[in-house]
């Protein structure tokens, strides 16, 4: 039977020939993650099924990314739950304060190849589907049961295939085709389906392009965000992993799929509106707009590629007075390459403020929260009321190019008028 990617990675993790759209399956787990936020009560959940030991070590990433360092005793204790677990259960892949975000570290570290089933307590976990696994966020009970068993039941999704055609314009990037299609389909367009994504613009993406995308897979309530891999996807992969891998394609007649055309030609950069991340308009109706905080960073735009694009825009400029810049490279690797390629100088010099590798404001739980009545500018993934610190705040989310032009006149702007 003819099948999508994300059918053939679930069959072959249950260990069956096909599977259909709709079926349950049970399938067993390549790579389970936790962080600092959710992974505490993962092992409560755990605990209280009575485990002792977790299925396989090996197949465990436990990171910390979101609280720190740890900003609160709070923060500190999550820590120190995570540690004890992760020495009493001898989990080698641990990294701890310094390493970046999960969804970039794990990449970076050779955690993803394509063919995997990836599961995370964080609702990002999408994002791997990039380098053609099947990835997506849990919630902290459904891995106290990955945990003790390795499995996990499914429902197998729906897919649907964006094919994506078209050459971008200049200072148009993987983030305004992404916020183009959540505005066009809505936060709820694709519930519990496998975006795809497919095309010329597509296969033309770097890697980082592509885990943008994937990304925001959920933003239109998708099961997960999945790309082919290709030659870039195991050259990237072989570089930094030594697992086996399968890479799985489409088929075109595949019965459970349904195929959107997207045409990006002539795409202006796109702005997702207060507070909602289908509130999307051209950048040409909200240029202008004031804003006090820019954000840099993220799961979604805090790689080199977003770095670059911003030093490029910032070099010999500065931030306008009004504003105050938050730069977050995503990973202690993303923060060495900005470093040995001069960006940290440019930023400084521009008078942003570089902060290090972690969620930052995204979520509002750490630093550089925003208080009532304030303006954020923001390269993340969402905006809801409340997202970035007081619910009287307003969060508008850009591309990192679309930020950095921002910041130097203080209020939204295009980089082609820098
Ligand atoms: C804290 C975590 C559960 C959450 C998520 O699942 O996405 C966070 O990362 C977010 O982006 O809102
Ligand atoms: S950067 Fe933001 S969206 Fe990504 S994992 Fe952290 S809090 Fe969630």
């Amino acid at each position: 039977m003819p099948m999508t990617i994300s059918e053939k990675i679930l069959a072959k993790a249950a260990g069956k020939k096909e599977v259909e759209a709709g079926e349950i399956i049970m399938a067993n787990i390549d790579v389970a993650m936790m962080h600092d936020l959710t992974g505490p009560l993962a092992v409560e959940a755990f605990k209280k099924i009575g485990s002792e030991k977790v299925w396989d070590p090996s197949k465990i990433v436990v990171l910390f990314d979101h609280q720190v360092p740890a900003d609160s005793i709070e923060a500190a204790e999550n820590h120190i739950i995570m540690r004890k677990f992760v020495k009493e259960q001898n989990i080698k892949d641990f990294y701890d304060v310094r390493e970046g975000i999960c969804h970039q570290v794990l990449p970076e570290k050779g955690h993803v190849t394509p063919g995997d089933v990836i599961v995370g307590t964080d609702s990002h976990t999408c994002t791997h589907g990039a380098l053609g696994a099947f990835a997506t966020g849990i919630g902290s009970t459904d891995m106290a049961m990955v945990l003790a068993t390795g499995k996990l039941w499914f429902k197998v999704p729906e897919t649907i295939q964006f094919k994506i055609e078209g050459q971008p314009k200049d200072h148009v990037y993987a983030k305004d085709i992404i916020l183009y299609i959540i505005g066009k389909i809505g936060i709820d367009g694709a519930t519990y389906k496998a975006c795809e994504f497919t095309g010329s613009t597509v296969k033309n993406m770097n890697i980082s392009e592509r885990l943008v995308l994937c990304n925001m897979a959920i933003e239109m309530g998708g099961k997960t965000g999945i790309i082919e891999a290709d030659e870039k996807t195991i050259e990237y992969v072989k570089k930094r992993s030594k697992k086996p891998y399968n890479v799985m394609k489409t088929d075109p007649d595949a019965p459970s799929l349904e195929k959107i055309q997207v045409n990006i030609e002539g795409l202006e950069p796109q702005i997702a509106c207060p507070h909602n991340v289908d509130n999307v308009k051209p950048i040409s109706e909200v240029e202008g707009t004031e804003i006090d905080q820019i954000f840099i960073g993220s799961c979604t735009n805090g790689r080199i590629e977003d770095l670059r694009d911003a030093a490029k825009i910032l070099k010999g400029k500065k931030v306008s007075k009004k504003v105050r810049m938050l730069i977050i490279p995503a990973s202690r690797e993303v923060y060495t390459k900005a470093l040995n390629e001069g960006l940290i100088k440019i930023f400084i010099d521009a008078g942003a403020i570089i902060c290090n590798p972690c969620c930052g404001p995204c979520l509002g739980g750490h630093i550089g929260l925003l208080g009532p009545g304030e303006v954020s500018l923001s390269t993340s993934n969402r905006n809801f009321k409340g997202r970035q610190g007081s619910p009287e705040s307003e969060v508008y989310l850009s591309s990192a190019a679309v930020a950095a032009a921002s910041a130097i006149k203080g209020k939204i702007t295009h980089p082609k008028n820098i």
